[in-house]
This record gives C-alpha cells, structure tokens and sequence, in this order.
C-alpha cells in the first residue's frame, strides 16, 4: 500500500508549500488554463498536492487513452465530495455514484429509457413549443442589442425541465431557481474541496450549514414532484416524463437493487443540472465563434436555408446540415466541458512510468487534450473544416477530442444535449441575420472564459437580431 507521501516515483509537479501544497497555483476564472501552462513546464502528466488532497493532471490524449481506456476499469471511481453527498442523496445520482452494481443499474436505466434516441425524438415537439417563445421574444427585440445568453439559457432550461418534470408540473420554476442558487453556491470556492478531513472547517466557513439548508429546501419540493406524479392519473395519450419514467422502473422494474425515493430525487437533480448549462454554453459558443468568424456564419446560414424547405427545422434536416454540424463539433473542441468530471483509481498502479497510489484524484484536461499541438494543426483557431471528411466522432473513441468524456463513464446525455444544441443553433440561423451593436467588429469580441456553473465568455454576447420572413 503506497502513499503520496511514500510513494517513489510520483509524477512530477510544481514545489508543494506547507498546509496549502499547490493550492495557491489554482486560477479560479479559467482552471483548465493555467493547468495547461503548468503542464507545459511539468509534464503532461502531473501530480498537485491541493490541500489534503493528492490530485494528478492528465493533459494530453495518449495519456487521457491510459486512464479512460488501457486502465479504464481502475479509473472508474468518483471521490467522495461534501456537496455530491448532501446535494445528490449520498451521491447516488450517476455523475458522482461510485463505482460498482448500483451505478451499472441506474446508469443503464439512464441511457436505455430516460435518454435514448427514442426518448429523445419524443421530446422534440417541447423543442418546437420552446422555440415558439424564443421567436417572439427575438421578433419583438428586432434591431436591437440583445443578450443572447438570457433566451437560450431559459429555453434550454424550459426544454429539460419539461422533459424530466412534465408539462403541467407546478413547481417547475420553483425547483430550477433553487436548483441554480444550488449549483451556484456550490461551484464558489470552497476549501472542503481540499480539506474533506477538516471537519472544524464547516464551524469556520458555514458553508455546510447553507447547502444543508438549501438540500432541505430542494428535497422539499421534490417530494412533492413525487407526491404529485405518483398521485396523477394517466391517460394512454400523455407523453411519459422522466419521473414518470424512473417511478414505473422502481414499481416494476427488474432490478438488482431496489431504487429509493432518495435515488429518484438525486436523478431528477441530476438532469436539471447536467442536462441545462452544457447544453447552452455550446449554444452561446458557437454564435459567439460565428459572430467572430463571419465567413463561417455565411457558410453555415447558407447551407441551413438551402436544406430547410418549410418554415422550421426539421430532425430530417438535421441530418443534412453537414456543415453546421463541423461548426458545432469545432465549438465543443474549443469550448467543450474543460476539465472533466475527477475521477478516482481503485488501485495503485502505473501510468506514464509513473506511480499512481491508490485513491488518487484524476483530472482529465480535455481541454489541453483538444488543443494539443501534437494532435491538432492551429490548434487554438476556430476552423470546423478540420472535421471535414474526418472520423473523429462524439464517442470517445480518440482521445483528443472528448466533449463526452470516454470510458465507462461517458455522458449518457449526449443525443439530448445535442438533438437540442443542433435544433436551436439551425433555427437561429434560418430565421434570423445577426449583426454586432454599432461600432463593434468581430475581432473586438471578448473571448476570454469565467469558469462558474460552466465555462463562458466572461462579458455575454449582445447581438442584433434581424429577423427574416417566416411567411414561405
Ligand atoms: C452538449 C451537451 C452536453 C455535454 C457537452 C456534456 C458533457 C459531459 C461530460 C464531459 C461529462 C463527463 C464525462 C467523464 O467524466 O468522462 C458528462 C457526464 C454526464 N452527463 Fe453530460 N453533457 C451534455 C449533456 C447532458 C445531458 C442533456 C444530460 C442529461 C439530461 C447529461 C448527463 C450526464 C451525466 C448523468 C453524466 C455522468 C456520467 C457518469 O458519471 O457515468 N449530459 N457530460
């Protein structure tokens, strides 16, 4: 059994300061960064002390290939957080589960009822209904300097609150305000991160007892999201949501192990939060990159009106806009989920000629990954072609472009995520020109990121919109 502290043959890392170890090194606007210039000094395989907790940084696609394919397996834990254990019921939503039968099951359930292609086409008629709304609101803004943050941000948040909720659940506003002011206190700064065995820590900031009140309040109205589905009668004709869904699986599922009302709950969060910000912040980037790359904009605007022949976007469409397609995938390799979910090692083992002791916490750069020099000619331009005839795909199959992650734990929301992102940004694009505020030309666009819920452009996009004819 090996240590950090006794280990031989740790990767190398920057000097550790007493107490605090790299912690001081560790920017908080834009972590996936400063991680990739440290890694440029210390290797793309490095070891941080961040407190009390041994952290390794993985930053380039044959080693990111090592921990979530050669040695998947040992690399398919999560740590244990404070906030995964109080916000998701001990952690038994899928992100933060551990590994093991309980996580196989409801990952399972996840991927073959909750967010398959079928599933995800039923959804599709939420998407029109949502978008009806972000139309008037951009008709009635016409020629005038929007944020375009605020619309996509609440369809997105409409379109998975529907899916998992249903259409008439009555706390459904209530449970995303709440649902965000939790994400949001959780993504601040916060020491438990690196400190989990300093428990005087929850006296010194209070931190823990403002999420134990806000997990009160949430559970609250989620028990009452139970109480009302459960208590509903159906009619053969309603759509089936997800917590219509995850009920009848615990009623009459076949299952291994029983799934508890508590598990339902951590679930239902779990969409509201994986399934919400990823899916804009792709939304916001590839306008944004557009926005700064006017040829690409005309590229992808000429294409959508040439292939949509009624007045909105259809799923078959969809599948002929090859190039706003190369567009999306070119934004999710620049501006992708940056450091993925950590990940744990069940075992010591080696990676890179180097010793990794058992429990160790992993952070995959993708970022880094998707920039890598070796991998990627101009690797920090926006150019979609780069995927032109290429086979580099979603699915993790080469590791320097893994929007998804990889592995056992890859997203299983990505036919959501993306039947959304493909569906918004082509109707953005059909049925509307956009032109910067005067005096702004694309080059003064602020791309620089702010890591928060997620990563985004530091100040929001504001844009014209000028709204075309509807009437063909
Ligand atoms: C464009 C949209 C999306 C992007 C870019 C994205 C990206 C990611 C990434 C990078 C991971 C980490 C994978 C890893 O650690 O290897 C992840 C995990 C996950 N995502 Fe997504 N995601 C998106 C949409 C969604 C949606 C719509 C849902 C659900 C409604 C969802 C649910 C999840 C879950 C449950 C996990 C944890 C998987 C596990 O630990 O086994 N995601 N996603």
């Amino acid at each position: 059994f090996i240590t950090a502290k006794t280990a031989k043959n740790l990767p190398p890392g920057p000097p550790k300061l007493p107490i605090i170890g790299n912690i001081h090194l560790l920017d908080k606007i834009a972590p996936h960064r400063n991680l990739r210039n440290l890694a440029r000094k210390y290797g793309p395989i490095m070891h941080l002390q961040l407190g009390q907790v041994s952290t390794i940084v993985i930053s380039t696609p044959r080693l990111a290939h090592e921990i979530m394919k050669t040695q998947d397996l040992n690399f398919a834990d999560r740590p244990t957080t404070t906030t995964s254990q109080i916000f998701f019921y001990k952690a038994s939503n899928i992100a933060w589960a551990r590994y093991g039968n309980y996580w196989r099951q409801i990952k399972k359930i996840c991927t073959l009822e909750l967010l398959s292609v079928k599933k995800t086409r039923s959804f599709f008629y939420i998407r029109e209904e949502e978008l009806t709304h972000v139309f008037k609101y951009l008709d009635s803004c016409a020629r005038t300097p929007i944020i375009m943050r605020d619309p996509i941000q609440e369809m997105v948040n409409n379109v998975v609150s529907r899916a998992t909720l249903g259409d008439i659940c009555k706390d459904r506003q209530f449970i995303l305000d709440s649902t965000y002011a939790m994400l949001k206190s959780f993504n601040s700064f916060n020491l438990f991160n690196y400190y989990p065995r300093l428990n005087f820590l929850n006296v010194v900031t209070g931190k823990k007892g403002e999420w134990m009140k806000i997990h009160k309040e949430v559970d609250v109205i989620l028990e009452r999201i139970l109480e009302e589905h459960r208590s509903r009668a159906r009619g053969s004709q309603d759509h089936e949501d997800l917590v219509d869904v995850l009920l009848r699986v615990q009623a009459t599922g076949d299952l291994d192990m029983p799934i508890t009302d508590d598990n339902i709950k951590a679930i239902i969060l779990e969409m509201l939060t994986a399934g919400t910000s990823s899916s804009s912040m792709t939304i916001e980037w590839a306008i944004t990159e557009m926005m700064r790359n006017p040829k690409v904009m005309k590229k992808a605007q000429a294409e959508v009106r040439a292939v949509v022949k009624g007045k909105r976007v259809t799923e078959a469409d969809i599948q002929n806009l090859n190039y706003t397609k190369l567009v999306i995938k070119e934004t999710l390799r620049l501006h992708g989920v940056p450091i993925l979910v950590p990940r744990e090692n069940q075992e010591d083992c080696v990676v890179g000629g180097y010793d990794i002791p058992a429990k160790t916490r992993i952070l995959v750069n993708a970022w880094a990954c998707a920039t890598d020099p070796d991998s990627w000619e101009h690797p920090d331009s926006f150019i979609p072609e780069r995927f032109e005839n290429s086979l580099t795909g979603y699915l993790g199959a080469d590791f320097e472009f893994i929007p998804f992650g990889g592995g056992r734990r890859i997203c299983p929301g990505m036919n959501f995520g993306m039947g959304t992102v493909e569906y918004v940004v082509a109707n953005l694009l059909l049925h509307y020109d956009w032109k910067l505020p005067g005096g702004v030309k694309p080059d003064d666009i602020d791309m620089r990121e702010i890591t928060g819920i997620s990563t985004l452009p530091i100040h929001p996009l504001k844009i014209v919109p000028v709204p075309l004819s509807r009437s063909n």
